[in-house]
């Protein structure tokens, strides 16, 4: 700063409070030096601008491989002639317009980097086709596409927010945003090419997943959904990683149209580092969301205006009518239920955590058991909340991020997700508060299944990278809506066969129409809507792993207690969570046990912070003869459930195929 003395010389003067209140400071001219009689300033820093716009360029600084403005070209903000697009840019452009190519053109989209309204104003950059075009042209071909790739957070949000309705930042900085007409999964939606090769290898028929679709018709989709995303004026693309086991781990590309997609894949696939991007090559498997736009109806197999469909010869996935985002975690999932019992490794729907001592548990159960509230445990590391692979070297999580569910969320209850929902955070369908955006997890008005979406690091004690020895504890979920089943009981192999090959949930009845019966749920392998070969096939690799391993199973009832739904109440998270510790730490083990009647189910004496009388379901009941009653029924529906497996044979011991067949309710 040149002259001294003097507080109004500078950039930053100030004055008193007092002066400011009385009157306008005096303006006082420099001291020395230049003497002149005008009033001037001529000490601020020189300016490294002359107009707006180069301001404005320099307040981004060229980075990552994530951003859309790196290249000059595509950049327009900069007044002078950027640098070229740089080679890997042009390579994935190529890789990209290879993925979005039409069947029938022959030739890929012309593609730019960058979102349109700043690449607008410079000349576009024409990628090479994959051959000459032929005779065949059309509009679509003439014009471009460009491509967002690999967006960070930050720049999603900007992208959701400018564009997509519905997107907002909460109060704690996460992304609200709606799915739209679809809240949840399409179950009945989800087709599965049938080809020479999966006809013999995947599950088909009665209570598979997997409905049929010939190769013809799965074009005729894929098409639809190429053609709807070439039309578009840019598309997001999400270059990523399944699996943390390196050795087995996936390469999978995401082409989607919302930049809410884009981000929610980001948080739940694995993040590749700038260099892994840099070399990321051709993907392994890739999945066209056109979420938005239907199927048609006329097309063959199709019963709505959703149709998901995977095609595992092709490696790729087409979305045509749901913009629910699960609908590509859980398609990957079927995916990964595929490739991996190829390489003898067993695709598991559970979470995963890990005690200090290296001790890893696993918790199965489907939708709503408690998986990811109990594998988020401030104890223990975090391996991850739903998607795994046990390998012969240990476990793997699938993914790098978490799907909380957000109904009734409580900071008390579970802090640590509590705390993952900040920025960067994808908060789908949840209500918020006009003017503070403060979420109201309680308010159900778009749907039931509200849901978080964040990148595994979010939680504080996760383990990265997201691999661990092999499972000590295999724990069975239940959210048993009958109120029969204990909170806890010790399972045997045969046992734990029984009960992973049943995959028993019960769901509660609308409460709109008063309360009605609740619903019994059996799902093969606890996630019978992912897998992809026949359940006896995962529970044979699931005895032989636990076996080898000597690891025990546990049945736990996350459900109700008292009373079936409507008179009894479902069992304290508080008190699950001390159930789970005791299996943890080992406590369980060695307790003394006595037998349930029916099930024959082993059930310990005492847990220490648990009620004993709740140990004992009948304890709990008021109405013993109701109990009764309803400890039948669940019997008999377990019962029936389980003869679509009585002619089946779980690995090759003739013997165990016995026990398990044994292994269910008696009476
Ligand atoms: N005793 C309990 N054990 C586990 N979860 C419970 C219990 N009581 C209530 N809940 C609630 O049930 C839900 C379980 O859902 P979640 O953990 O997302 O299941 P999943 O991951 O298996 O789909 C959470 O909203 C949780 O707060
Ligand atoms: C994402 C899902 O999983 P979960 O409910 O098990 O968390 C789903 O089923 O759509
Ligand atoms: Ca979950
Ligand atoms: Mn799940």
């Amino acid at each position: 700063m040149a002259g001294k003395g003097n507080e109004n010389t500078g950039g930053d003067f100030s004055f008193s409070a007092a002066a400011a209140r009385d009157a306008l400071p005096r303006i006082t001219t420099e001291k020395g030096g230049k003497s002149t009689d005008v009033c001037h300033d001529d000490t601020a820093p020189r300016v490294n601008f002359q107009t707006i716009d180069e301001l404005h360029s320099l307040q981004r600084k060229r980075s990552a491989p994530t951003t859309p403005l790196r290249d000059g070209s595509a950049s327009g903000v900069s007044g002078t002639s950027g640098p070229t697009t740089p080679v890997s840019s042009e390579t994935m452009l190529q890789s990209v317009s290879a993925s979005l190519a039409s069947l029938t053109r022959e030739t890929g989209p012309k593609l730019i980097r960058g979102d349109p309204t700043s690449a607008a104003k410079v000349a576009h950059v024409p990628v090479t086709p994959r051959s000459l075009p032929t005779a065949d042209v059309s509009d679509s071909g003439l014009k471009f596409t460009h491509i967002l790739h690999n967006l960070s957070p930050a720049e999603l949000y900007e992208q959701a927010i400018k564009y997509e309705k519905g997107s907002f930042v909460t109060s704690t900085g996460a992304l609200a945003t709606l799915s739209g007409a679809k809240t949840g999964r399409s179950p009945k939606d989800k087709r599965v090419v049938k080809d020479e090769t999966t006809e013999a290898e995947l599950w088909w028929g009665k209570g598979s997943p997997n409905i049929e679709m010939d190769e013809q018709t799965f074009l005729v989709n894929r098409e639809r959904a190429v053609d709807y995303l070439n039309s578009l004026d840019k598309v997001f693309v999400n270059d990523q990683y399944l699996n943390w086991d390196p050795e087995n781990r996936i390469k999978v590309r995401i082409v989607s149209a919302r930049a809410y997609h884009s981000l929610f894949m980001h948080n739940m696939c694995i993040r590749p580092t700038p260099e892994e991007l840099e070399n990321f090559g051709t993907p392994d498997f890739t999945i066209y969301n056109a979420g938005k736009f239907p199927c048609n109806r006329f097309t063959h197999y199709m019963t709505s205006s959703t149709s998901v469909d995977i095609n595992l010869g092709r490696r790729e996935m087409v979305i045509l009518g749901t913009q629910y985002a699960g609908e590509m975690k859980k398609g990957l999932f079927g995916v990964m239920h595929y490739l991996m019992p190829k390489r003898k490794i067993l695709s598991l729907h559970s979470g995963c955590n890990m005690g200090k001592d290296g001790d890893v548990a696993l918790f199965f159960g489907l939708s709503g058991t408690g998986k990811t509230t109990l594998s988020t445990d401030h104890n223990r590391y975090l391996i991850g909340d739903d998607e795994h692979c046990w390998s012969e070297t240990g476990v793997s999580n699938i993914e790098g991020g978490c799907y909380a569910k957000c109904i009734d969320l409580a900071r008390e209850k579970e802090p640590d997700i509590w705390n993952a929902i900040k920025f960067g955070t994808v908060l789908e369908n949840v209500v918020f508060d006009e003017h503070t955006r403060e979420v109201d997890y309680t308010d159900k008005s778009v749907t039931e299944n509200t849901r978080a979406a964040y990148p595994i690091e979010y939680i504080p004690n996760s383990k990265i990278p997201c691999v661990g020895p092999h499972p000590k504890n295999v724990i069975l979920l239940a959210c048993d809506a009958f109120g029969v089943l204990p909170p806890i009981s010790k399972l045997n192999l045969a046992q734990t066969m029984y009960h992973f090959i049943s995959g028993y949930t019960a769901l509660v009845a609308g409460t709109e129409e008063g309360v009605k019966e609740p619903r019994a749920t059996f799902s093969a392998c606890f996630g019978a809507a992912f897998i992809m070969l026949h359940p006896t096939k995962y529970a044979a690799m699931l005895a032989e792993k636990m076996q080898a391993q000597g690891a025990t199973g546990w049945l736990v009832n996350t459900g109700w207690s008292g009373g079936s739904y409507g008179s009894g109440s479902r069992i304290k998270l508080a008190y699950t969570r001390k159930i789970i510790d005791a299996i943890h730490s080992g406590s369980l083990l060695n307790a003394s046990y006595r037998k349930t009647d029916i099930f024959g189910l082993e059930i310990p004496n005492e847990v220490e912070g648990v009620p004993s009388e709740i140990l004992e379901p009948i304890n709990a009941w008021e109405d013993k003869m109701a109990y009764e009653d309803t400890l039948l029924k669940l019997a008999g529906l377990f019962k029936s459930n389980f003869e679509t497996f009585t002619s089946h044979k779980i690995g090759d011991d003739g013997k165990l195929t016995e026990e398990i067949l044994a292994a269910g309710p008696n009476f």
